[in-house]
């Protein structure tokens, strides 16, 4: 029988939940207690994952709201194993947190071209690597991402990547998927994080190049017809993004 809670209660709980955003009807029933709920009986435990989050807090305070959100690491671990991912790229490392979850997902054969430029934060995530036995999945590349994805596409690598994780610096989010895309295959996936930006984006009064950057990308997936595409309102808001075809 089909039981979820009598209608008359069921309404008037979900009273004042679905709000409208212009034309769009949003269905949140969420309160933050439920948040909280849903993280705790969703994230799976992983010390290592801990650890490297909590040293990263400790050594970066100022720089630590950079580390992906941890419910959205274990989310991208899913697509990357379901898809029986091999050869992934990850644009901006930090300490390394996304570059493990994305390991994790992926065969002992598999591959990630990480890229950072910082020396300093990317030698926590070798620590980390290690220690979670999936350092050999997972070639790190210090030079600007831009340079390196070139040259990935002068050397050969196109339409062959996977999966992608874009979470470098915003100012050149456009570019950066722009150039990524040629790399994907068909049906490879990219993972965009920062849809919303520190609640930036959707503030059209903020202009600094980082803000505009995410913004610019937001529209500009919306409208293109190579991919498929879905933005996920949770940890900072992920836009998820299908290669259609080839060009
Ligand atoms: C938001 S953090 C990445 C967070 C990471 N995904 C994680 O889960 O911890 C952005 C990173 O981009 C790097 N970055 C900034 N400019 C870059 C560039 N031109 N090329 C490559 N990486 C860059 C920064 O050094 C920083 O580590």
């Amino acid at each position: 029988m089909y039981n979820f809670l009598s209608g008359a209660k069921r309404s008037s709980i979900f009273k004042g939940f679905s709000r409208f955003s212009g034309s769009l009807p949003v269905k949140t029933s969420l309160t933050q207690k439920s948040i909280e709920y849903i993280y705790r009986v969703g994230i799976r435990n992983n010390e290592i994952k801990e650890d490297l989050l909590s040293e990263t807090r400790r050594i970066h305070p100022d720089d630590a709201i950079m580390s992906t959100d941890r419910i959205q690491g274990d989310f991208m671990e899913n697509p990357v194993q379901s898809m029986n991912a091999k050869k992934c790229i990850e644009i901006g490392v930090f300490t390394g947190f996304s570059s493990l979850c994305t390991a994790l997902g992926l065969p002992d054969d598999g591959k990630i071209f990480a890229l950072d430029i910082s020396e300093e934060f990317t030698s926590i995530a070798k620590k980390y690597w290690k220690l979670a036995g999936i350092d050999h999945k997972i070639d790190l590349v210090i030079a600007p991402a831009l340079d390196t994805i070139a040259r990935l596409r002068r050397e050969g690598h196109e339409n062959t990547f996977d999966f992608a994780f874009l979470d470098g610096d915003k100012e050149n989010y456009l570019h950066y998927y722009e150039n990524l895309l040629p790399l994907m295959r068909k049906g490879g996936m990219i993972l965009v994080d920062n849809v919303a930006f520190l609640n930036l984006a959707a503030d059209n009064t903020q202009n600094d190049g980082e803000a505009v950057g995410v913004r610019q990308l937001n529209e500009r997936i919306g409208r293109d017809d190579r991919v498929k595409s879905i933005a996920l309102p949770f940890g900072d808001g992920i836009f998820m993004v299908t290669k259609n075809r080839l060009f």
